[in-house]
């Protein structure tokens, strides 16, 4: 390769959010670095960067995320490090990711995908269905407080917020019975134990792109380029392609409750899409199966699908 390598005197920085899952997933990402090509770990380096968006959360913790800032308010001073070069790269969730990236940045790397389901939290239920009639769940998540009150309108909703040891001190303190948490972020912290089992994606799709870690780029950085290759899992990539179109054909900037999954099957990608009314009073889902090459085609017919259906209104608040 016709470039110099990082070491531990001039190490490649990894930029990422300070959360204990943000800086999992980043020290995840340089051990798979370090491994692929053979350089000492210290060769690579984690740099947190405290957002906007993180300080606001802390501060307004019983508030709605989306009256905090969108999500790019999450992750554009990560770009803007990365595109005045502080870091090398950022290490996402791209779950949390706007469908398109900053003029100049990249995402084209894709770890393998963790579990893609939500994990059900409770103490006292061992799954939605065994909850008792007008029990309290905790979310803040729309996506999934639309699909909870669509399958269970008695249910009552609070918002819920913080890392994982916050949430799990509400539920021990009595404000809610039961919440979800991906079992992504879950096994990645290595707290799997915490969840009283995985919700089968028929009955909880997921969030487009659930479970996946995407590592961005400046897109003319080819040295960074070449240090990802060996660690860019294709199969990811095909299945956040259709998930990804999906969500962009819907304007996946809106706040709209949304989910998405996309698996392969023979050869073939297979993707499951759903909206719903913010209020859960109606649920539209469509699938279909596509060529891997036409998965991106396949992610905009089947959202073309689902607006068609889709009544005027029926993303608004009061619908
Ligand atoms: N919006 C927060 C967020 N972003 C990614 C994950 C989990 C890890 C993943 O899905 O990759 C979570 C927390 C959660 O939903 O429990």
């Amino acid at each position: 390769m016709s470039f110099t390598l990082p070491s531990p005197a001039d190490p490649l920085k990894l930029g990422t959010r300070g959360s204990p899952l943000a800086l999992a997933q980043a020290n995840e990402t340089c051990d798979r670095l370090a491994a692929a090509h053979d350089l000492p770990r210290e060769a690579f380096e984690v740099v947190v960067i405290h957002t906007t968006g993180d300080n606001r959360a802390l501060i307004a913790a019983d508030r709605p995320l989306k009256e905090i800032g969108n999500k790019g308010l999450f992750t554009r001073e990560i770009e803007e490090a990365l595109t005045r070069g502080d870091i090398d790269l950022a290490v996402h969730s791209m779950k949390d990711m706007p469908t398109e990236q900053p003029t100049g940045l990249v995402i084209d790397c894709y770890l393998p995908r963790e579990d893609v389901r939500d994990a059900f939290i409770s103490a006292q239920a061992g799954s939605i269905a065994d909850l008792p009639e007008g029990a309290v769940v905790g979310s803040s998540s729309l996506r999934r407080r639309a699909q909870l009150a669509n399958r269970r309108p008695d249910l009552q909703l609070v918002e819920f917020r913080g890392n994982v040891q916050t949430r799990m001190r509400k539920l021990q303190d009595g404000v809610a019975q039961a919440t979800f948490l991906a079992m992504a972020g879950l096994n990645r912290l290595g707290l799997s134990d915490l969840a009283k089992g995985a919700i089968d994606p028929e009955e909880m799709l997921p969030a487009v792109a659930q479970g996946a870690i995407g590592i961005e780029r400046r897109s003319a950085d080819t040295r960074a380029a070449a240090m990802l290759e060996p660690i860019h899992d294709i199969p990811t990539a095909e299945r956040l392609a259709a998930e990804r179109a999906f969500l962009a054909a819907l304007d996946g900037s809106c706040e709209t409750p949304i989910a998405g999954l996309a698996i392969h099957e023979g050869g073939d990608i297979w993707l499951r899409g759903e909206i719903l009314r913010p209020d859960g009073s109606e649920a539209l889902a469509e699938e279909g199966r596509a060529p891997l090459l036409d998965a991106a085609e396949l992610g905009r017919a089947l959202a073309a699908r689902l607006l068609a259906r889709a009544a005027p209104g029926f993303f608004d608040w009061r619908g």
